[in-house]
């Protein structure tokens, strides 16, 4: 094979642009990183030959026809050649994220570039939503992304109107919600909140992918998710999870404490309902190195109360110790639960998402969002698990707490 075979381009482009959009200021910021065609053949790599670097062209922000391709420094045109292991890239995914100059975010964005989520091979765009407040914060929060230099981070823009952020979006991470301030009513964040999902869930369908898969993080996660979704009828709705893979990450670390096992040991853990202190985390159908937990730990009154009080209040105990919510470990599970998604389930496992329930198997109520266990091909769908067991104790916390979710008692 020649050498001019192995060799491809790749263009740095920046661009930056400000717009009024439905009245409102509206600034988005992009810059992206995007792989020129490449010869028949040609491989990617990491070296760069001087030889190949252009000079930089200024970009006339006035008139988009007029505007050069790239700006600065990443008109720089760099010749890869391959001298290290090669790499075919995939095609781009668009990935927004709302609520992006939060404390979650600031850990998750990193993350996502990093190709920790969807691998090395994968390039991703980035596409931040933030509140008119946080908008100086998410420029902060972009240039730390250019700073980092992530070679699978090909664009990021940044924006406060949802339209324009979730444009294209295949995986819309909805974090951002208003926090429940002092003397505020639950029923109070559920309308503010209530109004902000409505919105965005509008926006998705408009302007997303049509198979974009939603993961609604914000709080109370189940009901806003469910707005979202009605506000999205163009989209599947099974395409909607709230998230509740932190509660199963908090379970299985209880369940390893008590039996002395590092916590890899332990699979098959359900959280059933909401991320909320109802939730019903399942020892019944988990399992320690493939034994049920319940014969690995003997102990019933731990299980039952102990062990479901610890998950269930592990939030709050947090939030008193950091004063503030579970950012870092929040992140993490935003990760799992996506990477539970677009990987195939270990044989056998499952994992737990709050999903749309129409034509569940378990009997819980259609037309809710709900946490059950799954199992994923790896190709961003799931399907709900059949071989699940009951017993009068699970049955009954779940129908507890059911009635409390249909009494929005979330
Ligand atoms: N489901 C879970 O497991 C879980 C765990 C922890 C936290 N949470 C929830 O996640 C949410 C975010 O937590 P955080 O710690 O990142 O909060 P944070 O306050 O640090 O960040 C939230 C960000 O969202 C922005 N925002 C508010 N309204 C917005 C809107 N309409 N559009 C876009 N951005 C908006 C805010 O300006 C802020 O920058 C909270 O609702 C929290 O309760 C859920």
């Amino acid at each position: 094979m020649a050498v001019a075979d192995l060799h491809t381009k790749i263009n740095l482009q920046y661009s930056s642009r400000l717009s009024y959009v439905s009245n409102r200021l509206s600034y988005s910021r992009r810059f992206s990183l995007r792989p020129l065609p490449q010869p028949h053949n040609s491989r990617i790599c990491c070296s760069v030959t001087s030889k190949e670097v252009q000079a930089p062209v200024t970009v006339n922000t006035e008139d988009p026809k007029k505007k050069p391709d790239c700006y600065g420094v990443f008109c720089l045109t760099y010749d890869l050649m391959a001298e290290e292991e090669t790499k075919s890239w995939k095609k781009m995914i668009n990935i927004a994220v709302s609520g992006a100059a939060g404390m979650i975010s600031n850990h998750l964005l990193f993350k996502l570039a990093s190709g920790e989520v969807f691998g090395p091979e994968q390039p991703i765009a980035l596409k931040l939503l933030g509140s008119e407040r946080s908008f100086q914060a998410l420029e902060g929060v972009a240039m730390e992304l250019e700073d980092s230099l992530f070679p699978l981070l090909r664009e990021v823009s940044i924006g406060i109107d949802a339209y324009e952020v979730f444009q294209d979006a295949d995986w819309a991470l909805l974090i951002g919600a208003k926090p429940r301030g002092p003397g505020m009513e639950r029923a109070d964040l559920l309308d503010i909140n209530g109004q902000i999902f409505a919105e965005q869930g509008k926006a998705l369908n408009a302007v997303a992918s049509r198979n974009v898969k939603v993961m609604v993080v914000g709080n109370p996660c189940n009901t806003n998710a469910l707005i979202c979704l009605k506000n999205a009828p163009d989209i599947p709705a099974k395409n909607f999870h709230a998230l509740t893979r932190l509660d199963e990450n908090r379970a299985k670390c209880q369940l390893a404490l008590k039996a002395g096992v590092f916590y890899d040991q332990v699979s098959n853990v359900t959280i059933w309902g909401n991320h909320s202190t109802t939730q019903v985390p399942d020892f019944l159908n988990a399992k320690i190195n493939g034994i049920p937990v319940k014969e690995v730990i003997k102990d019933t009154k731990w299980l039952e109360e102990e062990f479901t009080e610890k998950v269930q209040k592990r939030g709050g105990v947090l939030i008193k110790k950091w004063g503030r919510s579970s950012a870092a470990s929040t992140a993490v599970s935003i990760v799992d639960a996506i990477r539970s998604l677009v990987t195939p389930t270990p044989h056998g496992d499952w994992f737990s998402s709050a999903v749309y329930t129409a034509g569940n198997p378990y009997g819980i109520a259609e037309d809710i969002v709900f946490s059950m266990p799954c199992r994923s091909k790896g190709d961003g769908d799931y399907e709900l698990v059949k071989d699940v067991i009951f017993d009068d104790y699970l049955r009954s916390r779940i129908k507890k707490k059911l009635n409390c979710w249909l009494r929005r008692d979330v």
